[in-house]
């Protein structure tokens, strides 16, 4: 048997991205172990009965002792806190990666609790669900998704290659961007479509009562794929959008300008500004199809 990529993983946090890699590095023989430090004693319950991990707690001298790679997998307004936490106990050489959905804020509030002996490479796997917790994750979560990483100048190649070897053999595609760049991409692409969910299933829930009972009954006209998104996890998506402020304010203010445009279509009946719209949009689906993205 070849020898794992890793000797010991440390994830700190449990969650659906967490449990996911636990179960893809298993399934692909890329730790010789596994542990989580998590502070709910019921998620280390649940990921040891599920076999995901081989030593679960809440004591991060005691997990983070052997660990040669440290995911962190918490919400990103979580960052500096598990950083004062883990800070002190990190094996010199380690690997701190993580997998929190902004960056700019993550490096500026994790690389200063870590020692200088350490590598840090922040990463971000473009997959997910709107499920949360241990129970939620799966293997093949990263299968054919691309991971984002966005390490600072000079961090060393040998770590970037590392964590880049363990996306891959999870069946990702690597992308390195830098963090700022990352923020923008992601407020359109993630972040204000999930604002977008957050609006309209919440003017939805304001209705009064008949047309609210209307909008269940007939949700699958459109409805339905919005509370999809609309049901992401709430502390995760309100970290998001308190971390990643500048570029999201900027993408609203751009989204605002095109929904004004296009309500005075409708307005004007101007038919071929609405159809020539509509083309230029259903043009990008079929890209997404192409790229196998869909
Ligand atoms: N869900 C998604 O689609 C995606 C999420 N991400 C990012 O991955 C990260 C994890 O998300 P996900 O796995 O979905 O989240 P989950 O809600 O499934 O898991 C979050 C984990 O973080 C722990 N946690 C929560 N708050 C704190 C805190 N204050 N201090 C320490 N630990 C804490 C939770 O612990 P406990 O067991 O105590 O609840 C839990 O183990 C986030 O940064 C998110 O932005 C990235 C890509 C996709
Ligand atoms: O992290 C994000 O921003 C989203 C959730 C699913 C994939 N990306």
């Amino acid at each position: 048997m070849s020898t794992p990529l890793f000797g010991t993983i440390c994830l700190v946090g449990i969650g659906l991205i967490n449990s996911s890699i636990a179960r893809a590095a298993r399934l692909h023989g890329l730790a010789a172990r596994i542990v989580t430090l998590d502070a709910s004693e019921q998620a280390c319950e649940t990921a040891l009965r599920l076999g995901i991990v081989d030593a679960a707690g809440s004591d991060p001298a005691v997990l983070l002792a052997e660990a040669d790679l440290v995911m962190v997998g918490t919400p990103v307004g979580a960052m500096a806190a598990v950083g004062q936490a883990i800070g002190p106990h990190l094996k010199a050489g380690a690997i701190v990666s993580d997998v929190g959905s902004v960056k700019m804020a993550v490096v500026r509030d994790l690389l200063p609790h870590l020692p200088d002996t350490v590598h840090f490479v922040p990463g971000h796997p473009i997959a997910g669900t709107e499920h949360s917790g241990p129970e939620a994750g799966f293997a093949e979560l990263f299968q054919g998704r691309w991971c984002i990483l966005t390490p600072l100048p000079g961090t060393d190649p040998g770590a970037i290659d590392k964590v880049t070897q363990l996306w891959t053999a999870m069946g990702s595609m690597i992308e390195i961007m830098e963090p700022l760049h990352h923020d923008k991409v992601l407020a359109i692409t993630s972040h204000l479509p999930h604002l977008i969910a957050y609006t309209i299933v919440g003017t939805a829930s304001d209705l009064e009562g008949d047309l609210q009972q209307e909008v269940i009954k007939f949700s699958a006209s459109g409805f339905r794929d919005f509370t999809r998104i609309a049901a992401s996890d709430p502390i995760m998506w309100r970290d998001i959008f308190l971390n990643n402020k500048e570029a999201v304010l900027e993408i609203i203010q751009r989204f605002t300008e095109d929904l004004t445009a296009l309500q005075r279509a409708i307005r004007w009946g101007e038919a071929e500004t609405l159809e020539t719209h509509f083309r230029e949009t259903r043009a990008i689906r079929r890209a997404i199809i192409d790229a196998k993205q869909a």
